[in-house]
């Protein structure tokens, strides 16, 4: 079924929108990475407006009726449809980055484990891996990037308000992690950030391997 077009938008920029979030999920399902309907996308419309997954459907099954389009406070825009539970994370990231144009939140074991390991320190640095540079802005192996890893809360202005903290204290942000629950990162579009989420799995992986070999 297609996706409920509210009155004004482009139906051809909607539904290409639905169909990168349906080939994102996808593909982030068959790796196992959004399991039982967890994780949630999101693809920038234009400045005021972001087309998301609707709370609850099944990520690796996403079709047109499962995206929906909200404003940047969260506020569903032309449906009755629930947005996903943690708009406000995207909404916060679309209105703190404006070359953001995509924003991927996923579940994987390793994002999983590897957030309740590091929670007690509040930070995974990543140093010394190739892998870093596919993170836009990052141009060597040599420089640290910090994830930093935030209290998991169903109360999502805490945690946003974690989020701002760290950004007005002027601290790089390119992802961030919830302790037992999974990551977040965005990128400038879907390809971009589809990138970043490979490359943040890879090098947590990296980071547990290192940690169970050298135990
Ligand atoms: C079943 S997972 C619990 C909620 C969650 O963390 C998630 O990522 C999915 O929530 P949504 O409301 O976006 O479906
Ligand atoms: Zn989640």
């Amino acid at each position: 079924m297609p996706m409920t077009v509210p009155a004004g938008y482009d139906r051809t920029r909607l539904a290409a929108c639905a169909r990168s979030i349906a080939d994102a999920g996808r593909a982030l399902a068959a790796q196992g990475w959004t399991p039982a309907t967890s994780s949630n996308f999101s693809e920038r419309i234009d400045a005021g407006h972001v087309a998301i997954t609707i709370s609850g459907r099944d990520k690796g099954r996403l079709g047109e009726d499962d995206v929906m389009v909200v404003d940047l406070d969260g506020k569903a825009v032309g449906t009755d449809a629930r947005p996903s539970a943690e708009t406000a994370l995207h909404t916060q990231i679309y209105r703190r980055f404006a070359e953001a144009g995509a924003v991927l939140h996923t579940h994987s074991r390793t994002q999983t484990v590897a957030s309740r390991l590091y929670a007690a320190a509040g930070v995974v640095r990543l140093q010394g891996w190739e892998l870093q540079k596919a993170i836009t802005g990052y141009t060597t192996h040599e420089s640290v990037l910090e994830l930093p890893v935030f209290p998991n809360t169903q109360h999502m202005p805490e945690l946003t308000a974690r989020v701002d903290a760290w950004l007005d204290a002027g601290r790089p942000l390119y992802a961030y992690l919830i302790e037992g629950h999974g990551i977040y990162t965005w990128g400038r579009d879907m390809a971009e950030t589809r990138r970043h989420l490979e490359a943040l799995e890879f090098l947590l992986a990296c980071e547990l391997d290192l940690r169970r070999l050298s135990a």
